[in-house]
């Protein structure tokens, strides 16, 4: 491009003009500095690099984070877990030996951003996400996301869509908004984690995640008021009936409890229950106890590709101990969760069977006893997700996935079906809060972000507080419309 089209093509001579015009009415008394001072800021941004280091998640496990440099400014962000995927060498290894094959294939990705992706992005206009993901994508396309590691280039994604948002001067949330083609307005229902248990935890719980809903908040405020509190009752009922080695996350994040143990436990992750209907009593009581009968709702995430063997659900996976009764089929677990949903206010169930069970998970979807959200089997894949979308195999995504515009293309074709959207984190996140604006700008309704506690869980929880605050009367809270808010 020569001076002149590059001139005309950023509207420049006006914008010298401007800057003259300014600098006589301001009487600068270094006319030149002041010019150059408005051209620095009006000339557009450019990617002039990208760097890439080595940081810990929320696991303790090496996490790549980015920074994206522009002309004008650097803007940072981070992905939970290592560069490239586990692979099954890193699965099957044991913990400390995995922290090793994990810090490899971060310091890999770190390279690799550093060297090639940093030489594609030179030169780019950060408001140009869906150019700028595509060429993230060209380079390991012949390795499905293998070289980077999907978590990897999520990161540079995310940093190129921090840095247009900071060029259209405009927030996080508006910038993906416009993105989308949507107004963001809309804050998401929190689905906040009060138990884990699954692979997630070290009780005998099956399931990964029981969630609650306060769905009958009047804003995202007091939803975050509700769930804390119910949190907490939680805790002191988990106390009173089992002990407090129940409650077995220290506040500084040991283990196994520490002197400080009594006070915000992370998760609970206590040892003596077993079964859903255990866990669901214990947060019944608990939202009782706080006063918010009726007004937060529960959900599940089964993560049940963990515990399936063969064609049966092993609902006593973690014990050493196992009977025969709690080994389930498909269409046993369809009635365990018939009764939860008749019994409880249970109103999502995240990845009821195995990641390859599209004929159980239809078979409970078209029950339409609650929102049957699709994690495992939908992998945010656009084929499975069109599969599923023809087939009703399930009525929500769970929204993990690897740039930022593949995660917005997603998000439209759930809408397009009239699906509900949960924007997610991962188990160990890191300190970035980007899925608090992508649930808001994408208006999903729905963010599950972990329990009101510890740093990479309450960073989304605030950033939304934070986003709330910022849009004032303009802000919507999904509340009792969350399932629907993401297809208006
Ligand atoms: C948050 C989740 O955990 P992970 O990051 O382990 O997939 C999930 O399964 O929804």
């Amino acid at each position: 491009m020569s001076v002149q089209e590059y001139l005309e093509k950023h509207l420049l001579s006006r914008k010298i003009e401007e800057a003259v015009n300014a600098a006589v009415r301001a009487k600068a008394p270094d006319p030149v500095l002041f010019i150059a001072g408005h051209m620095r800021r009006a000339a557009p941004a450019v990617i002039t690099r990208v760097r890439a280091r080595q940081i810990l998640d929320g696991h303790g496990a090496p996490a790549v984070e980015v920074e994206v440099h522009t002309n004008k400014a650097v803007h940072r962000a981070s992905a939970a877990g290592a560069g490239a995927p586990e692979g099954a060498a890193a699965e099957a290894a044991p913990d400390a030996e995995r922290r090793k094959i994990l810090a490899r294939a971060a310091a890999d990705a770190v390279r690799v951003i550093n060297d090639k992706v940093s030489e594609a992005l030179v030169g780019m206009d950060p408001q140009q996400q869906a150019q700028i993901d595509q060429a993230i994508m060209d380079l390991d396309k012949a390795r499905h996301k293998a070289e980077l590691g999907a978590n990897a280039m999520l990161a540079v994604s995310i940093a190129a869509c921090k840095a247009g948002a900071a060029e259209k001067e405009v927030p996080l949330y508006k910038h993906i908004a416009d993105l989308v083609g949507k107004s963001a307005t809309t804050l998401p229902v929190p689905l906040i984690t009060v138990i884990n248990g699954g692979k997630h935890a070290g009780n005998g719980l099956p399931i990964q995640e029981i969630m609650i809903l306060p769905v009958g908040a009047k804003n995202f405020e007091e939803a975050m008021q509700m769930g804390s509190e119910t949190y907490h009752h939680l805790k002191d009922i988990i106390l009173e009936k089992y002990g407090s080695d129940s409650c077995n996350i220290g506040d500084h994040g040991f283990p196994f409890g520490d002197l400080h143990m009594d006070f915000n436990m992370p998760y609970l992750c206590y040892l003596s229950i077993f079964s859903i209907s255990e866990g669901l009593d214990l947060v019944i009581a608990a939202i009782e106890r706080a006063g918010y009968n009726g007004r937060i709702k529960l959900a599940i995430d089964v993560a049940a590709t963990d515990f399936c063997i063969g064609k049966k659900y092993d609902l006593e996976f973690k014990l050493a101990k196992k009977s025969e009764q709690n080994f389930k089929t498909a269409d046993d677990m369809i009635e365990i969760y018939s009764q939860l949903c008749s019994e409880y206010p249970l109103v999502s169930i995240e990845q009821p069977f195995d990641k390859d069970d599209w004929e159980h998970s239809k078979k409970l979807t078209t029950l339409e006893l609650c929102q049957v959200a699709g994690d495992d089997l939908l992998m945010s894949d656009p084929e499975r997700i069109k599969r599923a979308v023809n087939e009703y195999t399930c009525n929500a995504l769970v929204n993990q996935v690897g740039t930022v515009t593949e995660a917005i293309e997603v998000v439209k074709q759930a809408k397009d079906a009239h699906w509900g959207v949960m924007v997610s984190h991962r188990s160990g996140d890191t300190e970035d809060s980007f899925i608090a604006d992508l649930a808001v700008g994408a208006a999903a309704g729905q963010i599950k972000a972990g329990a009101p506690c510890r740093g990479e869980c309450l960073t989304k929880y605030n950033q939304l507080l934070r986003i709330e605050g910022e849009l004032g009367s303009e802000g919507l809270y999904a509340g009792e419309n969350w399932r629907t808010a993401s297809t208006s």
